[in-house]
């Protein structure tokens, strides 16, 4: 059962990696440039395959002290911070330097705790990542160190990496760490210590095996790893924990191969993304169907179709949360739409099979599919 999850996680489309201080940094010996080049020819072949990845890129106070000459990193807010903007300079070059050679396009994005708690920001913060993967684009994501305080600090980019994930609705979360993932007591202490294949995300025991302080350069150690795991499930989203140096490590994640510990959440992803949006997300705008379209939204859980579709009312995007209005004035439903507002209202009433005509392009078939929907 295990190695046939993992052959179907190795499909997943939407990725979010995260790469720790230490691996990107080689331990504080600065930025590694062979290491970043090979990730990004991975990623650059996963890329071309149709999916979309988003990077969570930490190491920018590691290397801003190496740049800065700082042996040991600092305890003050502010030099942290000094640390941090001098560091991202360095990072987003690399980034982007390596991706250039496979003629990608990447882009920084800096995000504070308050981007994803606050629901405005976070829908802003969703709605660019989304367009930057729409538009073929490799984010390169940091905490937004220079302006976060110390009370609204991510604290470590595993937790970021993790809200990213829910962000996107990924469907996986790769965490490339100095470890072969996580084993039962911390390796550094015991050598001793086993290497766990998978286990549930949000067990309790987890928290007891994992040790949390890390080294000089990252923050969270494997504490905040597993905590992340747990977050990153509330969306469906699996965590896979991986030795970064591990040859081929994305290859042959995508190829199903076991490797690294993977922490699966409780819940399959359809049951917790229709948790997620139903808790997490505001409603964008209306759409109102016919009485055909809300029997079988009620009865047969089947996916909205433009056929159905009188009329759109508000002014949404595609991935935005809608509400689905029956004759009668009363809600069934609230989906992710998969059209925005304009196209919407130019598919409504029209076979799917129109759609390429009304449009000039084709998104999806459905409206919105049976899996972003939620009965009301
Ligand atoms: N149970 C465990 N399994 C693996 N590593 C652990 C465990 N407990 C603590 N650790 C420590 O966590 C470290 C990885 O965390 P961290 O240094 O924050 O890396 P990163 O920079 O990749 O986030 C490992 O080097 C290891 O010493
Ligand atoms: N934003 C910080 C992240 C620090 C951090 O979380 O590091 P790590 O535990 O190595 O992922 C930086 O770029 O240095």
């Amino acid at each position: 059962m295990s190695s046939s999850f993992r052959e179907s996680l190795g499909r997943a489309r939407r990725w979010v990696v995260k790469i720790g201080s230490a691996m990107i940094t080689d331990g504080g010996r600065g930025l590694d440039a062979q290491a970043i080049g090979a990730w990004v020819e991975q990623v650059a072949e996963l890329h071309a395959q149709g999916r979309e990845l988003i990077l969570v890129s930490s190491g920018a106070v590691a290397e801003g002290m190496r740049r800065l000459g700082w042996a040991r990193r600092p305890d003050t807010l502010h030099e942290l911070q000094a640390a941090a903007a001098v560091g991202q300079m360095g990072l987003v070059q690399a980034w982007e330097a390596a991706f250039q050679r496979h003629g990608i396009r990447t882009a920084q994005i800096l995000l504070t705790h308050e981007d994803v708690v606050d629901r405005q920001r976070y829908l802003n913060a969703r709605g660019t990542l989304r367009t930057l993967t729409g538009l073929r684009v490799i984010p390169v994501v940091n905490e937004n160190d220079t302006v976060a305080f110390e009370e609204i600090r991510f604290g470590d980019n595993d937790t970021l990496g993790a809200l990213v994930a829910n962000l996107v609705e990924a469907e996986l979360y790769v965490i490339l760490t100095d470890q072969k993932g996580m084993y039962d007591r911390d390796p550094r202490q015991d050598p001793a210590a086993t290497l766990i294949d998978e286990a549930r995300a949000g067990d309790p025991a987890l928290e007891r095996m994992a040790g949390g302080g890390a080294g000089t350069l990252g923050r969270g150690g494997m504490l905040t790893k597993v905590r992340a795991a747990a977050k990153a499930a509330r969306s469906g989203t699996s965590t896979l924990m991986a030795w970064g140096r591990e040859p081929d490590v994305l290859r042959r994640i995508a190829l199903g191969e076991t490797i690294g510990t993977l922490l699966r959440p409780a819940q399959g992803p359809v049951a917790a993304r229709k948790q997620w949006l139903a808790v997490q997300l505001q409603v964008r705008g209306r759409v109102f169907i016919d009485a055909g379209a809300a029997r079988v939204l009620r009865e047969s859980g089947r996916s909205l179709l433009p056929v159905g579709v009188t009329r759109v009312e508000g002014d949404f995007v595609r991935g935005e949360l809608v509400a689905c209005v029956g004759p009668d004035g009363a809600e069934i439903a609230r989906g992710l739409v998969n059209y925005d507002a304009a196209a919407a209202a130019r598919i409504l009433g029209k076979s799917s099979a129109a759609i390429e005509a009304a449009l000039g392009y084709v998104d999806e078939p459905e409206l919105i599919h049976r899996d972003n929907l939620v009965l009301v």
